[in-house]
């Protein structure tokens, strides 16, 4: 589905992201891992057109996308999730949902003002899609609460309902078990597996292993910008490049 070939991006004189070879396969789970500063979120922002790389090629369906921005990205069905503290606090969950993909619709401030057909219909139909992916992710009954006054966990779902609400084909998760308890961290995973047997292809950097190990169907590991290992959670859980580089003691303790 989407294929990276060679992909480099420098900053200055600090190469981020190096000659990363890596392919992400329709319906599959896929995990980024590395230690901190490894390139993780670098290599999703070229992914998703929020960064353009410095050299390489990188293609989505076949097509090649090396210098789509993030809004031709999105349109082809790449969507990525963003922390929590991007959520408006004191609106609703619904509002924040309806905001979220309005942001991303036709009408204009003119339609919005004269309350034009169109922009009715659009506007039922970003309410029957928010519906649709609070739903999907677990928190419908939470629809009317301020983002403010639901538990960490909840507010996770609806940062992945935001990346839903544009239909992706490839959803990219950035951390998205990060600062939340083990039980909610198992919910959140079977959230996960739920939005794979829908038929969503799934992304996701992660420094939980156990989560990983549990959820991914591969795995490519990165260290100081370059790709060291890739291979299915096994594989890399024996890997000796890899537990060396990051895995280390810790996770086989
Ligand atoms: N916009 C930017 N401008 C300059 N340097 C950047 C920028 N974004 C990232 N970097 C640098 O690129 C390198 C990789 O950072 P990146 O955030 O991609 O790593 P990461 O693996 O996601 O780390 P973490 O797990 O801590 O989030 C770091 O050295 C970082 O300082």
């Amino acid at each position: 589905m989407l294929k990276a070939e060679q992909v480099t991006k420098r900053f200055g004189g600090n190469t981020a992201v190096n000659a990363v070879d890596f392919t992400i396969n329709e319906g599959e789970i896929t995990a980024i891992i590395g230690p901190n500063g490894a390139g993780k979120t670098t290599f999703f922002n070229l992914i998703c057109g929020y960064f353009q790389p410095t050299s390489g090629r990188l293609t989505f369906e076949g097509q090649d996308v090396t210098r789509k921005r993030s809004h031709q990205m999105a349109k082809l069905g790449v969507a990525r999730t963003f922390q929590t503290t991007k959520l408006f606090e004191q609106a609703t969950v619904l509002d924040n949902l309806i905001v979220g993909h309005r942001l991303r619709t036709k009408s204009g401030l003119w339609d919005a003002v004269m309350r034009t057909r169109r922009y009715k219909k659009e506007e039922h139909k970003c309410r029957e899609k928010a519906l649709q992916v609070l739903d999907l992710v677990g928190v419908l009954p939470l629809a009317d609460r301020p983002v403010a006054s639901i538990s960490q966990e909840a507010q996770k779902r609806v940062a992945i309902a935001l990346a839903l609400a544009t239909d992706p084909k490839l959803i990219l998760l950035d951390e998205p078990a990060a600062g939340i308890n083990a039980d909610e961290t198992s919910g959140l995973a079977d959230l996960i597996l739920k939005l794979k047997s829908s038929g969503y292809t799934v992304c996701i950097i992660e420094h939980k292993m156990q989560m990983i190990m549990k959820l991914a169907d591969r795995i490519m590991v990165l260290n100081q910008g370059a790709k060291i290992a890739e291979g299915t959670p096994q594989e890399i859980s024996q890997n000796e490049t890899v537990i060396e580089a990051y895995l280390g003691g810790a996770y086989h303790a």
